[in-house]
């Protein structure tokens, strides 16, 4: 699968870490313009997954692919500029920054070549991201001063501020309480209604149920399966490792 129905592809990624096999032979595409959310126990590879894609850690073997060109060997933030965004689960924020230095920054990697490069229509993207955030009025604060929610919507709004056209998104909805996390849904219907193609790590699977077209159980670094999210959510050899009730 590739091309413009799966834009990033992945072909049998692995890598390990001494004796932990975390992403064994991976063979993963994104659908174009949907929301495929990474599911499975802690350790399972997803983050890792992330990190071999963005160009955060090296492949042992196998390729990751955008448009049909190889990712592999670059640096993340050449992954970035080809439209790649990804956040991270500690946010990697610059904690004494502004909130708008903040979004700023996330696009200031050169000018993306698919838009307008100049420093008005950069300023005008922070601050759309910022009100779509609903973090207009906390502009001018550090982010070190925000409330925990807050800091998880400043990531998010880096996010919309780089432009990109696929987001790998890794834990965004995390401790978020539910009226933060109905406002985060809104966010990603949003950008998929502008053909944003988004891959989500998410323990939560109530927000997994909502969100997702489809779902890729991972476990031990493997793809159990790929499926639409009622069928994935409801298989019950899936439920027990994901609740880690398997035999071992
Ligand atoms: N840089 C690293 N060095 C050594 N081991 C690592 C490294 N990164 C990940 N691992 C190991 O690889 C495995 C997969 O980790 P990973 O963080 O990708 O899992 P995950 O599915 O994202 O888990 P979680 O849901 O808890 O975030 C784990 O066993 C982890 O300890």
């Amino acid at each position: 699968m590739s091309g413009a129905a799966h834009p990033l592809v992945c072909r049998d990624l692995s890598i390990s870490f001494g004796g932990v096999k975390a992403v064994q032979g991976v063979s993963l595409a994104l659908p174009a313009g949907k929301v495929l959310a990474l599911v499975g126990p802690n350790g399972a590879g997803k983050t890792t997954l992330f990190n071999l894609v963005t160009g955060n850690l090296r492949a042992d073997a196998g390729e990751a692919t955008l448009d049909g060109e190889s990712l592999l060997g670059l640096k993340p933030w050449q992954v970035a500029r080809r439209g790649v965004a990804r956040s991270f689960q500690d946010l990697r924020l610059f904690t004494h920054m502004t909130v708008r230095e903040n979004a700023m920054s996330a696009t200031e990697r050169g000018s993306w070549f698919w838009q307008a490069g100049d420093a008005k229509a950069r300023a005008a993207r922070v601050e759309e991201a910022l009100a779509a955030t609903g973090l207009s009025d906390l502009a001018e604060s550090r982010a070190v001063d925000l409330a925990y929610a807050e800091r998880k919507f400043l990531s998010m709004a880096r996010i919309l501020a780089a432009e990109a056209r696929i987001w790998l998104l890794d834990e965004p909805a995390s401790g978020l309480d539910l009226s933060s996390r109905q406002r985060f849904a809104g966010l990603l219907r949003a950008a998929n209604a502008r053909g944003i193609t988004i891959c989500l790590i998410e323990h939560n699977l109530d927000v997994v149920a909502e969100l997702a077209d489809e779902i890729a159980f991972l476990d031990r670094g493997v793809v159990l399966a790929v499926g639409e999210p009622q069928a994935i959510l409801r298989d019950k050899a899936l439920a027990a490792i994901y609740f880690g009730e398997r035999a071992a």
